[in-house]
């Protein structure tokens, strides 16, 4: 076999930070790319503390800085990144699981429920509804990982006490917000955790265990297909069936299509596992045959006014219905005039939900006011966002939608 780099057992988690291009996967993400690291492997082989390093149950005892993950470490990259360039990158994060085919927000409050997920043409599949939160400091995006991770379902098997049950996708969204940078950058980095694959008869998994192992296996195994079909040459590609699983629809543009990706194989040093090593090595050796087309992900200042307008108009319109419910007069008809774009009044019949396609509603609303035509949206759609937290959960969050 042969890959770009290998860690053996010895190896720090700063090696593997630095000698897996994961720095430059950082940067191409400033840069407007869509960039994704997974962590693939059988259970029990340290994908979760290659992505995170060991599990710290509480704030109060964090991990040793010198065991921290890729994770801990690309955030402090980019927010190093973000001081240097004087603070012009708004900083968002969504976390997710899909547990039993089920798409979980980490990030939500109360118990965790299934999310619609949904495919649009210009974006492909997005989950609606996903909270993603703001964050300009490590102790925050610390503290959202932490959060999220506690959220995320484990359980104890007899090769991993805190076997991971999900699979976990934390998504960082980067967007430049210097009034000067039209069409601006909007990259992301995703960091997916994957459940790792397990033999029931090793695990001793029954009952719940098993159902969950089941669904684990299924959707590595749908991976593994739309990985095989994609490594073939382009002109004997077949359909690639990104339908068959949560996982492989949610990581359709980052196998196929326009992102970079960085994939993480994970084996144990055990001979006893050998076979699933073996399996695992063949499994990265495809994927890295697969080529994507890398492209930047730049947006016209036309187009973030229109997709604006959308997300107040769809805003506006789901606050209605919101009080609808919860019995509460109706406030008048708010309107905005923007120099160069139509007035336009009152909600558009058919846009519904919280998070457009392009989710670009969830980014900080502040940062925009050296562009003249751009405040009085940007103060529409946060008197919305605000007026949609009360309503949603009684004003008590600080999350930007
Ligand atoms: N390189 C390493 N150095 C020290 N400990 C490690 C290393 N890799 C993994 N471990 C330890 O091994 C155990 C299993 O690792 P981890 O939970 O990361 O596995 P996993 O592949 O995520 O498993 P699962 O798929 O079951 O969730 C953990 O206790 C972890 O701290």
């Amino acid at each position: 076999f042969g890959f770009s780099a290998v860690f053996d057992a010895g190896a720090s988690q700063e090696a593997v930070f630095e000698g897996s291009g994961m720095r430059q996967l950082v940067e191409l993400a400033i840069d407007g790319f869509s960039c994704t690291v997974f962590a693939f492997g059988q259970t029990g082989s340290g994908k979760t503390y290659t992505l995170m390093g060991p599990l710290t149950q509480s704030e109060s005892r964090p991990a040793a800085p010198g065991l921290l993950g890729l994770m801990q470490r690309s955030f402090a990259c980019l927010l190093e990144q973000s001081r240097s360039r004087g603070s012009d990158l708004a900083l968002s994060a969504s976390y997710l699981e899909i547990y039993n085919e089920q798409v979980r927000d980490l990030l939500s409050p109360g118990p965790p429920c299934a999310l619609p997920l949904r495919w649009s043409k210009t974006c492909g599949f997005y989950v609606e509804n996903q909270l993603s939160v703001d964050f300009d400091s490590l102790e925050a995006i610390a503290d959202l990982l932490l959060q999220g991770s506690q959220r995320r379902r484990t359980s104890a098997h007899a090769l991993n006490r805190h076997s991971s049950r999900s699979h976990a996708l934390l998504t960082i969204h980067i967007r430049s917000r210097a009034p000067s940078a039209c069409p601006s950058k909007q990259g992301t980095l995703c960091f997916v955790d994957l459940a790792g694959s397990e033999r029931v008869k090793e695990t001793g998994s029954t009952g719940e265990l098993s159902v969950e192992a089941n669904n684990i296996n299924r959707s590595l195994l749908a991976l593994g297909h739309c990985i095989s079909l994609l490594a073939k040459p382009r002109g004997k590609r077949m359909h690639i069936p990104y339908r068959d699983s949560k996982l492989t629809r949610l990581l359709a543009r980052s196998l196929g299509g326009s992102g970079i990706t960085l994939m993480v194989a994970c084996i144990s040093p055990s001979s006893r596992c050998l076979s699933e090593t073996l399996s695992t090595l063949h499994y990265a050796s495809r994927a890295r045959r697969v080529t994507t087309r890398p492209l930047a992900n730049r947006v016209s200042r036309e187009k973030l006014l229109q997709t604006l307008e959308e997300e107040i108009h769809a805003l506006q319109l789901e606050n209605l219905s919101l009080r609808q419910q919860l019995c509460l007069p109706r406030v008048p008809t708010r309107s905005v005039e923007v120099p160069g774009t139509p007035t336009r009044t009152g909600a558009r019949p058919g846009w519904g939900g919280r998070y457009g396609p392009t989710g670009l509603h969830r980014f900080p609303l502040e940062g925009q006011e050296g562009v003249p035509a751009w405040p009085s949206l940007y103060g529409l759609l946060r008197d919305f966002v605000v007026e949609n937290e009360q309503l949603r959960y009684g004003g008590g969050m600080h999350r930007t939608h």
